[in-house]
């Protein structure tokens, strides 16, 4: 279980014209805790994950994970992109154990794990397959294995399920809930659908357009665990308007 600190962090990227991205952000995320990041294009919502995950550096400001200063990348904070990005001449399993494999970890461990993170994903009966023999969906789900295989406690996810049609996103949001369920991973999860935050997370983060910054944060008061059938209920449609409106103004 991880926790993420962050304080007055702000992001300009120089260049002739300069991008002020992030303007003074405070987020604090409890372990286990599953948070969405909800905001219009270009608001700097993928740049704060990026500063998470170390690929980018703040301008100013402080950011902490498990009270550490982050400055690169590391294990305990897997990323799931839009797209897998699998190596597409090894299959599933090949795919899964990768990066445990490469980083020395000790075979007996990484194998059990990753059975088991391929279990809870749904693709047990896949393992053989190469990644060109999958759908859209399940290469996202061997993108989640595999950073879950890692033994990654943070997820950060970058609109994971944007290039999906809308029935597989479906599938792919309670596959999210069910995996989130048994592992309680800290999440932060970016999206553009308020449908989508409200479903998954137990707290939104209302980004302001650029430079971005968080307007609001909304406690998601639904039970849990949850499934589809809740993105129907008169309790979710009053609070989707409740956000909605807060994004207007
Ligand atoms: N490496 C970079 N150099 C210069 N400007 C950048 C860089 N990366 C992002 N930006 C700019 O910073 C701003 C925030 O971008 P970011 O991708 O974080 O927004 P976003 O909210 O994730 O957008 P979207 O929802 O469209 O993905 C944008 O104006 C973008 O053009």
């Amino acid at each position: 279980m991880s926790r993420i600190s962050i304080s007055k962090v702000s992001k300009v990227y120089p260049g002739a014209t300069p991008v002020h991205a992030l303007d003074s952000i405070d987020l604090d995320i409890e372990p286990g805790e599953f948070i969405a990041l909800l905001g219009p294009s270009g608001c700097g919502k993928s740049t704060l994950l990026n500063l998470i995950a170390g690929f980018e550096q703040g301008t100013s400001g402080g950011l902490l994970v498990n009270g550490h200063q982050v400055d690169k990348p590391g294990p305990e904070r897997g990323v799931v992109f839009q797209e897998a990005a699998l190596f597409p001449w090894l299959t599933v399993w090949e795919n899964v154990v990768f990066g445990p494999k490469v980083n020395g970890t000790q075979k007996t461990e990484y194998e059990v794990r990753a059975r088991e993170m391929l279990d809870i994903t749904g693709l047990s009966g896949f393992v053989d397959h190469l990644p060109v023999q999958l759908s859209g969906g399940m290469r996202q789900r061997v993108g989640i294995a595999r950073v879950l295989t890692l033994g990654s406690k943070i997820l950060l996810m970058d609109e994971p399920f944007g290039a999906l049609d809308a029935q597989t996103r479906l599938t792919m949001q309670e596959l999210l809930l069910s995996v989130w369920q048994k592992l309680r991973t800290t999440v932060l999860f970016v999206t553009h659908d308020i449908d989508e935050a409200i479903l998954l997370a137990d707290r939104i983060c209302v980004m302001s357009a650029r430079p971005g910054r968080i307007n609001s944060q909304i406690n998601v008061p639904l039970d849990r665990p949850r499934t589809i059938e809740d993105t129907t209920t008169r309790e979710f449609n009053d609070l989707k308007r409740e956000i909605l409106m807060q994004i207007r103004h």
